[in-house]
């Protein structure tokens, strides 16, 4: 059987982690990478054997492309790509309404050029839904908590790092009990520039302005870095009229590596899809998966 053609969009954290599960899953190969710069940027010695290209029509035949690219831009990238036919898989991180319009720009846009997109795919938004949506089919009333970390959130990193005077950033996600957060923003500022405003700046952002958020400028953010994270999801409700049922899923993971191995996963699972657009609680979870389904079933059901 021929292999699933798999291209990488945009090489930071997630680009080079999906690039690696790529290459260790078996039914996948890396079509290439596409980059702004294409391959007259700075490519890494990793790449020096994978096409990198400015734009995925160079790549030849791709089945899906799996988006790495900031949040905040996928919604032109991905509609862009399935205009062109190609499947989409991302890992958008705006929970909510933000979520809920990519979902349905994406859907008109695969249903008018057949092609199909998993969004919000990574583990939260992403692997975490499902649980979410298994614990309340376990027990429908009732209360969740999702409890990150500590660690670092690669969504709320980028978009410190995207603030004018910001070199690098590192956005960590303190846990402070029942699903409320405290964020501790570590920042090398750029020459000159003003600490205060890129404080202000930063705790403006949606991203930040609900959780209590210290902004704190260091002369080396790589000095502090580690992308370790996880998260605690904790459930108590009832099920039928019985209550008092407790939940608990618990991980610790690196965050770029687990981030990319489900967005690979959904890029097997979306060529199963009919055109449109899913998020991952809406996929029959057997998709996600490499192998023979009876075999599969006949060991995990
Ligand atoms: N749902 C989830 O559970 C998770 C979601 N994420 C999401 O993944 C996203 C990427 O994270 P990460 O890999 O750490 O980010 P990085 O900053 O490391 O990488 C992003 C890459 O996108 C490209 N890029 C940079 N700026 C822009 C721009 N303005 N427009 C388009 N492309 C740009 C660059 O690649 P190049 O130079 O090759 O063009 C850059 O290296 C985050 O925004 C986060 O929201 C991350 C973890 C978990
Ligand atoms: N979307 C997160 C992953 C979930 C953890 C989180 O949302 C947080 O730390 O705030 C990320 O970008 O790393």
């Amino acid at each position: 059987m021929s292999k699933i053609r798999v291209a990488v969009v945009s090489y930071g954290n997630i680009g080079k982690f999906s690039v690696e599960a790529i290459q260790a899953a078996p039914d996948m190969e890396l079509a290439g990478v596409v980059r702004r710069a294409g391959s007259t940027g700075n490519n890494p010695p990793e790449l020096a054997n994978v096409k990198v290209v400015s734009d995925i029509s160079d790549l030849g035949k791709v089945d899906v492309a799996v988006l790495c690219s900031p949040t905040r831009s996928i919604p032109q990238v991905a509609k862009a790509i399935m205009e062109k036919g190609i499947c989409t898989v991302d890992s958008f991180d705006i929970h909510g309404e933000e979520m809920w319009k990519l979902r349905s720009l994406l859907d008109e846009t695969g249903k008018k050029h057949n092609s199909k997109a998993i969004i919000s795919a990574g583990w939260d938004p992403g692997s975490d839904s499902v649980v979410r949506t298994l614990l309340l089919a376990m027990a429908p009333k009732g209360l969740t908590y999702t409890n990150f970390g500590p660690g670092m959130s690669m969504g709320h990193s980028v978009v410190a790092k995207g603030k004018d005077g910001v070199k690098d950033a590192l956005s960590m996600t303190i846990p402070t009990g029942t699903g409320i957060h405290r964020r501790m923003v570590y920042v090398e500022l750029e020459e000159g520039a003003n600490a205060e405003k890129v404080a202000k700046d930063i705790k403006a952002d949606s991203y930040f302005c609900n959780d209590e958020t210290h902004v704190i400028p260091v002369p080396s953010v790589d000095d502090l870095k580690d992308m370790g994270h996880g998260v605690l999801l904790e459930h108590k409700g009832v099920s039928g009229k019985s209550q008092n049922q407790l939940f608990e899923f618990h991980m610790r993971i690196n965050n770029p590596a687990l981030t990319s191995q489900i967005l690979i996963s959904c890029a097997r699972a979306v060529l199963k899809q009919q055109p449109g657009a899913y998020t991952m609680p809406e996929i029959a979870p057997i998709d996600y998966l490499y192998g023979d389904k009876e075999a599969l079933l006949k060991k995990l059901v």
